[in-house]
């Protein structure tokens, strides 16, 4: 049998790559091939901290090789072989951002749109709708990540389905990228029993290292979950974020639609634009086709009409919407053809198409001037 060539053996694990990171790992660099020795030998170095992906890299390996008939080596890399690849992942400008402590996505040439999805009160369904718009956004082709910042409550992880943590990359943390959308939450680096009380302070450095040694890639999204109400973390976002667009979330009922509106009024004085309102809940919608409107209506009209901005969308109640967040299983990934499925997806249609009218305004102001 004819001794098999580097060639091969890095064409054969082609496209493999870490799910977190966005280029093969032949192309990082972490792969080694010996063809010297008596059986031709492969080291595939990996980013250790996640023995799911660690498993997952060795299995998809292996049966990439295994027609090869070479010895497979999985090495984790250590602190130098980190390093270097944190050098490698790196753009200049995010490299440059990240030492003078500032956010990728401030920067005015930043192609980022970070979305701020807010609400007046709890349990509106604010993170169900970050969540599936930001898996609807991917879907339709953009590169989304999602920042779970409700301090409240952290229910981003578990409703995507996965806790992976976030590894650690030389001076980068690496977020788990989940159904295809990059998530890091606050609730990664605390213990689910012991509740945390976030103080100011504390918040605004740990939102800072998040949005500073994050490692986002490019990102044409970042869905940011915020708590509801307004608080210190609208104050930080607004310092660390000065380019977030905000979006309300409220439930029909008159009194969830008044306090959503004084959220987005302090929203307002932070300067943050809020770019318009999602009602959720709206209705439920029986099999014969009966509409009920179990939280009544006119909610998400009336808090439009009072910020002066549209209602960019109308999510029915759905069974699917409430058992996939409870089981991981996000509607708009699992059951697109649900109706509050497709009203998210309606939604983030209708949220990139403002900014395309932006964009289209702004060139305009640009050639007639
Ligand atoms: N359109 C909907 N249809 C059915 N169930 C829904 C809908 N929207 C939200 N829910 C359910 O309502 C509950 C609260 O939703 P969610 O956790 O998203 O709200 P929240 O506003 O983020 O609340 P909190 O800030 O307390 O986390 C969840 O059980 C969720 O599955």
């Amino acid at each position: 049998m004819a001794r098999v060539t580097t060639e091969e053996v890095l064409e054969r694990l082609g496209e493999l790559a870490d799910p977190d990171l966005d280029q093969p790992l032949v192309d990082l660099g972490l792969v080694d091939v010996d063809i010297i020795a008596r059986t031709p030998r492969v080291t595939v170095r990996y980013v250790p901290g996640s023995e799911q992906v660690t498993d997952q890299l060795r299995s998809s390996a292996r049966q990439r090789l295994e027609p090869l008939g070479v010895q497979l080596m999985l090495e984790p890399l250590d602190e130098e072989g980190l390093s270097s690849l944190a050098a490698r992942l790196e753009s200049t400008s995010a490299r440059e951002a990240r030492e003078a402590r500032k956010a990728p996505f401030a920067s005015p040439e930043s192609p980022t749109r970070v979305l701020g999805i807010s609400s007046g009160k709890g349990g509106v369904g604010k993170s169900s709708v970050s969540v599936n718009l930001a898996l609807a956004l991917s879907a339709l082709g953009h590169r989304t990540a999602i920042l779970d910042a409700d301090v409240y409550g952290f229910s981003v992880p578990k409703m995507l389905g996965e806790e992976r943590p976030p590894r650690v990359v030389g001076q980068l943390i690496v977020p788990p990228r989940i159904r295809g959308v990059r998530v890091i939450s606050l609730g990664f680096f605390v213990d689910d029993a012991t509740p945390v009380i976030w103080r100011g302070p504390m918040l605004h450095s740990t939102l800072q290292q998040f949005l500073v040694d994050v490692y986002w890639g490019e990102l044409d999204y970042l869905v940011v979950d915020m708590p509801p109400g307004t608080g210190d973390v609208a104050l930080s976002l607004q310092e660390f974020l000065p380019r977030a667009e905000i979006y309300v979330v409220t439930t029909p009922q008159p009194a969830a639609q008044r306090v959503a509106q004084r959220s987005a009024i302090a929203a307002r004085k932070l300067k943050l634009p809020v770019r318009g309102v999602v009602e959720n809940m709206t209705d439920f919608v029986a099999d014969d086709g009966t509409h009920y409107p179990i939280f009544g209506s006119g909610g998400g009209d009336a808090l439009a009409a009072a910020l002066e901005v549209p209602v960019l969308g109308r999510i029915p109640l759905t069974m699917g919407l409430r058992a996939g967040g409870d089981e991981g299983m996000p509607v708009v990934a699992v059951r697109p053809d649900d109706p509050a499925a497709a009203a998210i997806t309606e939604l983030a249609a209708r949220i990139v198409s403002l900014g395309a009218a932006r964009r289209y305004r702004a060139d305009l102001r640009v050639q007639t001037r």
